[in-house]
């Protein structure tokens, strides 16, 4: 989306965790030509189904694809070419479903007949829900957080993908291991609730560590006024990107 020689660019995905297409569709008419990027996940993809996306697609959007497939690679590829019909942007799989299923997931994104919009394939890390204690529980208790995150991130750049989902904290492990790009959700505007998002960050701090693309949802959905908590969230990524820059200078 931005090349190394243009200024750097972090795109905000909102995410669109609704539960009817109606909702879903009177954000994005709200929202207007202020927001280009917007991501589907579970709820919503189960609820409105791939006429939602195309939709989107059709609007101009740039769709990130957020289904966190986990399955034999077979199964994973055939979703994948399902998915890259659809014409969006972004693609997750689960890392943790090892190496066969992630090169399976991005060898179908390149081999697919629309090459032209071949969906770029994200690894998710660890789920920003995860805490230590529940990583432990997972039976991975000799690993830290940015350890496994590191690991996994290693994991997916040996298959081929574009980048990884991880919480703002693990960002330079993920760069120093792998140099793939950083999708981070868990962010939260200073004074919102966490809930159950365990490893968060503030806009300006997930930009000073060099995220690449942020993932926010309720801090903007559940706003009282979505559209205003959006313009503040732009402007604290667009106010760190300017700190960001003068300090390279
Ligand atoms: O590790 C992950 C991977 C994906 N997500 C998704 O991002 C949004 C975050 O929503 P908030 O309301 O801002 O917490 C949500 O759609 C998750 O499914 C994530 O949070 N963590």
């Amino acid at each position: 989306m931005s090349d190394s020689s243009s200024p750097r660019e972090v795109p905000v995905f909102v995410a669109l965790d609704y539960a009817s297409r109606a909702e879903a569709r009177a954000l994005v008419d709200d929202f207007g030509e202020y927001c280009t990027h917007y991501k589907v996940g579970l709820q919503l993809y189960l609820a409105a189904g791939r006429s939602f996306i195309e939709e989107l697609v059709d609007l101009g959007k740039h769709v990130f694809l957020d289904l966190k497939f986990h399955d034999i690679p077979n199964t994973v590829r055939g979703a994948v070419i399902e998915a890259a019909k659809m014409g969006v942007d972004l693609l997750t799989v689960h890392a943790s479903g090892g190496e066969e299923m992630v090169k399976a997931a991005v060898d179908a994104a390149h081999t697919t007949d629309f090459a032209m919009r071949a969906p770029k394939i994200l690894a998710v890390t660890l789920l920003t829900s995860i805490t230590q204690e529940q990583l432990g529980k997972l039976g991975y208790s000799v690993s830290t957080i940015p350890e496994q995150v590191a690991l996994l991130s290693n994991l997916a750049k040996a298959c081929g993908a574009y980048g990884v989902v991880c919480s703002a904290n693990e960002i330079a492990d993920v760069k120093r291991v792998s140099g793939l790009k950083a999708v981070v959700p868990g962010i939260r505007p200073a004074g919102f609730r966490s809930g159950d998002q365990a490893r968060v960050a503030v806009p300006k701090i997930a930009i000073q560590n060099g995220a690449d693309y942020l993932v926010v949802g309720r801090p903007i959905t559940k706003a009282q006024d979505p559209l205003q908590a959006l313009r503040a969230i732009q402007t604290e990524v667009t106010q760190a990107l300017s700190e960001d820059a003068e300090m390279i200078q």
